[in-house]
């Protein structure tokens, strides 16, 4: 008896490998940098193997882990962040996909903003692309944590903050990268290019204050 449905992992594998090709294209996944992830079923998700190319995936590139992050019938080493993952499948049993990048803009960003102020997006009708989000006067919040190589801690710190605030769709990671996630991988890229354009247009209007 398998462990998971292999059509529902092929199918996972599929949209993370489409996903990398799309997120490196854009230049929002450079330099072996990101990992993707897809949900199998309540218990399994496919994601990134550490340390692969994210616009050169194959089906190697792809393994199952259960949330706990334990590999299943796989020898390699699942993405270092993995733990960043299965706390948001964890947390939302309607979440099919999460995507981290590592955009210029996320970057740059999430630098500037002072320690311990959230991104606050206001008066954009492209927020109206995040679920839950229907008017331009909404506020979406986006917490900037601080980095760290403790993912463990930093896991713990974000399943602390959206169990609170289930309605925001994502956070940066300081000088490091944005994760978002939605019910399916079509969903999660939509998410990503919203925030990239959000991204650009508060970097484009700070360049122009004086
Ligand atoms: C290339 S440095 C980026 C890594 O340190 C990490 O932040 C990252 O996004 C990719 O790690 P990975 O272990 O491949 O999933
Ligand atoms: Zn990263």
């Amino acid at each position: 008896m398998p462990l998971f449905d292999i059509t529902r992992y092929a199918q996972a594998a599929e949209s993370i490998i489409d996903a990398g090709r799309f997120l490196y294209g854009r230049g929002w996944s450079p330099a072996t940098s990101s990992n993707y992830s897809a949900r199998i079923d309540a218990g399994h998700i496919a994601i990134t193997v550490s340390g692969r190319h994210k616009g050169e995936l194959g089906a190697g590139d792809v393994m199952v882990v259960d949330l706990s992050g334990q590999a299943v019938q796989s020898q390699c080493r699942s993405s270092a962040e993995t733990r960043l993952h299965t706390v948001l499948y964890e947390l939302f049993p309607d979440v099919g996909a999460v995507l981290h990048t590592h955009s210029v803009n996320a970057t740059v960003l999430s630098r500037i903003l002072p320690p311990q102020q959230s991104l606050q997006l206001q008066g954009y009708e492209l927020q109206k692309a995040f679920p839950g989000h229907d008017t331009h006067e909404d506020t979406l919040v986006v917490p900037v944590f601080d980095n760290t190589q403790d993912i463990p801690q930093l896991a713990e710190q974000t399943k602390q903050w959206f169990r609170d605030h289930p309605d925001q769709p994502g956070y940066l990671i300081r000088g490091h990268g944005l994760y978002t996630w939605g019910r399916t991988m079509a969903d999660c890229l939509r998410h990503v290019e919203a925030f990239e354009f959000l991204f650009e247009c508060e970097l484009a209007t700070m360049r122009l204050r004086p």
